[in-house]
């Protein structure tokens, strides 16, 4: 290991997180957080067994029977540390995920093979959300149910009165916009950056589940959270966007791109933020990347993005409801454009993106800006490795460098890069659980160079 503040050389890479650290954060997940996840979604599925029923008829109740043996037979290789086996089932990614098994076993060449304990953290962690959308897949006529769209609308409307709260402001915003000096206009892009920050301490694979919506007014406790940021280059952003503004001629469209975490409020944060890139003239075209399949409980999928933009369009409020209008509006004149990938959705960390799926690799390096929101993200950006945390950013993506990019992450697990010699040690002391309570975030940028 190279002394802190000392750079790696790129080949050496550090181990990844594993269940097989006792102790670790990834240990504690493996052997409670994951279970109880699945325990939940046993307990869903019971809870709509009528429902199945109603729809279904005794087809409906069979499938949900078979649904959760083969999750209760999940659990129960995950608890019982047995090894990873390959899918069995002929959605389009099992080659893939396979593929991936087999790379797992040469690495641990000679050590067992690949199992939940002693493989790596995000391997087996991502394994099991794929054998939970397996679990209804193979399982028609049950097999579109989405077993987390409930507590996903449910964190929607728990934080309706943050969402209210967010909503009049942007509308008071749009207003007189167009009055706003540079100084102005850059105090409100950070306003809105924070926000979407913060917004990503609403997700419900943390909680196993449970509640976990925003209830405060989101706007209000920005400027006390600062101290809260560990890494911040919302400056850095700003002057980006200002740069390609400036330098923008009429063929060439700003793009901004944010990959998107959960569903709830931090969704509707980032609905703001990228209506504010618009209606500010930053941006021209902002991409969202969503999940193709439910993920990580919280994670926002197709149904779930134009399911939110429904909501507020309906909402009886009359903010929300105009912004649910202006932004199907958007996805209409093509202004937004919702993607998704089957590689969001992959075990791979973003270093191998441009091998495994390099059309997604050659879309974003069209972007002016990649935004990627959530704990997730970061794992897969940096590999969810054992970094030292003074390691530079940039190194820790090793490679994956297809446009700017920027992380909005607050800290869920216990890997971190970028920090300055002595920041982590001096948090260490006071607050030995720093990395995983939710509390500090990062806005930490990579030019690409
Ligand atoms: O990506 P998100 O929604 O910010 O967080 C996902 C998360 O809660 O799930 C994992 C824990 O099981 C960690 O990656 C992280 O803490
Ligand atoms: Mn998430």
């Amino acid at each position: 290991m190279a002394a802190a503040g000392t750079a790696l050389p790129v080949t050496a890479l550090p181990v990844p997180l594993s269940g097989r650290f006792k102790g670790s954060f990834a240990y504690f997940t493996i052997k409670d957080r994951l279970p109880q996840i699945l325990t939940r979604t046993i307990d869903t599925l019971h809870r709509h067994k009528n429902e199945f029923f109603e729809e279904h008829g005794e087809k409906g109740v069979e499938a949900e029977k078979r649904a959760i043996s083969f999750l209760s037979k999940l659990r129960n290789e995950l608890q019982t540390d047995k090894p990873v086996t390959p899918l069995e089932d002929e959605l389009p990614d099992a080659t893939l995920w396979n593929q991936y098994l087999d790379y797992q076993r040469n690495l641990s060449n000679g050590n067992g093979g690949p199992s939940w304990f002693q493989s790596p953290w995000l391997y087996v962690e991502c394994y099991m959300y794929r054998r939970i959308h397996a679990a209804l897949a193979q399982n028609p006529p049950i097999d579109n149910f989405d077993v987390f769209k409930e507590g996903k609308a449910q964190n929607f409307f728990e934080s309706q009165g943050a969402i209210i709260a967010l909503c009049t402001y942007f509308q008071e915003l749009l207003k007189n916009i167009k009055d706003l000096d540079e100084k102005q206009l850059q105090e409100e892009f950070l306003k809105l950056l924070q926000v979407s920050l913060w917004g990503n301490k609403c997700d419900l694979s943390f909680s196993a589940g449970e509640d976990s919506s925003q209830k405060s007014s989101p706007l209000q406790c920005l400027e006390d959270m600062v101290p809260f940021v560990l890494v911040n280059d919302m400056e850095k952003l700003w002057s980006l966007l200002k740069n390609a503004k400036n330098r923008k001629t009429d063929k060439c469209k700003v793009r901004v791109d944010i990959i998107l975490d959960n569903a709830g409020f931090e969704l509707v944060s980032d609905f703001v933020l990228a209506d504010f890139l618009l209606s500010s003239k930053l941006a021209d075209e902002v991409h969202f990347h969503g999940k193709s399949i439910p993920w990580y409980v919280s994670d926002t999928t197709k149904n779930d993005f134009n399911w939110t933009i429904k909501q507020l369009q309906a909402a009886n409020h009359m903010w929300m409801s105009r912004c649910g209008i202006n932004w199907e509006g958007n996805l209409k004149k093509g202004i937004w454009v919702y993607h998704d990938h089957m590689f969001w959705t992959l075990p791979h960390d973003f270093s191998s993106m441009a091998e495994v799926a390099p059309d997604l690799y050659a879309d974003l390096q069209k972007s002016n800006l990649l935004l990627f929101k959530g704990d997730l993200n970061y794992r897969k950006l940096t590999g969810d490795r054992k970094w030292e945390h003074t390691v530079p950013f940039h190194q820790a993506l090793n490679k994956f460098h297809p446009a700017p990019l920027c992380s909005l992450r607050t800290l869920k697990s216990d890997t971190q890069v970028g920090l300055k010699p002595g920041q982590a040690e001096q948090i260490q002391a006071s607050e030995p659980e720093w990395m995983i309570s939710g509390k500090y975030g990062v806005v930490q940028f990579d030019p690409a160079l």
